[in-house]
């Protein structure tokens, strides 16, 4: 076993998956945010950390097409999403049962789907941290709650503002399903995957929709908006959201990063930005302090979408993307 890490075995190995994929959202580029990272050396700068790399290139998904994909209810391209979400969490769950932690790059945030799916097939007590200006939660019903929001990305239907709800199971296949044949049913993969609510905990909120707010009232979710933040400051929150979900501090963390997170100030390029987010150093932070509890099992870094804004923008947000990961991954500026 890893001495700073309980569940990864030594020699620590992290598996990049890279994940080029776009179909959770609307706005091209997103699917180029996997190839900028690693292209500004982060294979490299994750050996110096004492990582063994391991990047086989990122998913083609070759084999996945839907060209026929039309809604389904209010869902966008729900036949791709399943299928390319169900590959990410076999991917992500081989590293995570050879105790290996699964690094993946995205890509819109559906793709989270994949990621938990696979971290709670090779962990089912894991609890995930999931920091974000956005609350991911909208069900096949709500998702088109967010009124003003919703005027300007086509009433959305968009899958990366969902994929905690199947995952909490809030939502499942059946609601998707006009055909007794459950297997072909978007998503019918996902219907055996279930993270509890009560070990889901979010940080930086600041754009959650109407129904998303019932959703995490009613479930009693954890979440820390950027008003707790400016409150107690980052580093109570982030032990008020442990003390939450891992109150005795021993259960493996998944941690799901969407850039749009931090301030657009800070990462510019990103297709959902909201402005009131977190500080460069507060987002760190977050990095740091859950590699620093040891139980860190995977880390997923989204919506890095470097065709949004310019050049230097996409180049700023990328290095900060970077940055994440080696905070994530045990860069301490000390030692
Ligand atoms: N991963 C993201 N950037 N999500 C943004 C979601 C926005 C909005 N709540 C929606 O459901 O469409």
């Amino acid at each position: 076993m890893n001495k700073n890490l309980k569940f990864i075995t030594e020699p620590k190995t992290v598996s990049i998956v890279g994940c080029p994929f776009s179909g959770g959202q609307r706005r091209v580029g997103v699917d180029k945010g996997p190839i900028h990272l690693v292209n500004a050396g982060l294979v490299d700068q994750l050996k110096d950390l004492g990582w063994a790399v391991e990047f086989n290139g990122h998913h083609q998904f070759e084999d996945i097409s839907a060209e026929v994909d039309p809604p389904i209810g209010k869902l966008k391209n729900p036949r791709l999403v399943s299928k390319v979400t169900e590959a990410v969490a076999q991917v992500v769950g081989d590293h995570t049962r050879r105790r290996s932690l699964p690094l993946t790059l995205g890509g819109d945030h559906s793709l989270a789907m994949g990621t938990i799916a696979g971290t709670l097939s090779g962990y089912p007590d894991a609890c995930v941290i999931w920091v974000d200006a956005h609350a991911d939660i909208n069900t096949t019903e709500t998702t088109d709650s967010g009124a003003w929001y919703a005027t300007y990305t086509f009433l959305t239907g968009n899958i990366h503002g969902m994929p905690l709800a199947f995952l909490t199971s809030l939502s499942g296949s059946n609601s998707l399903s006009d055909t007794k044949d459950s297997q072909s049913v978007p998503f019918s993969w996902l219907d055996s995957v279930h993270l509890p609510p009560s070990r889901l905990a979010y940080i930086g909120l600041r754009d959650v929709d109407k129904g998303e707010k019932m959703i995490l009232l009613e479930h009693n979710i954890a979440a820390f908006s950027m008003h707790e933040v400016d409150r107690y400051g980052i580093g109570t929150v982030v032990e008020m959201a442990l003390d939450r979900v891992n109150p005795d501090r021993s259960k493996p963390i998944h941690l799901s990063f969407d850039v749009d997170a931090l301030d657009p100030s800070v990462a510019p390029s990103t297709g959902t930005p909201v402005r009131g987010g977190l500080t460069f150093r507060e987002g760190h932070y977050i990095c740091e302090r859950l590699y620093e509890t040891g139980l860190l099992v995977a880390v997923d870094l989204m919506e890095v979408n470097p065709s949004l804004k310019d050049a230097a923008d996409a180049q700023q947000t990328v290095a900060v993307g970077c940055s994440l990961v080696r905070a994530a991954l045990g860069r301490s500026d000390i030692n």
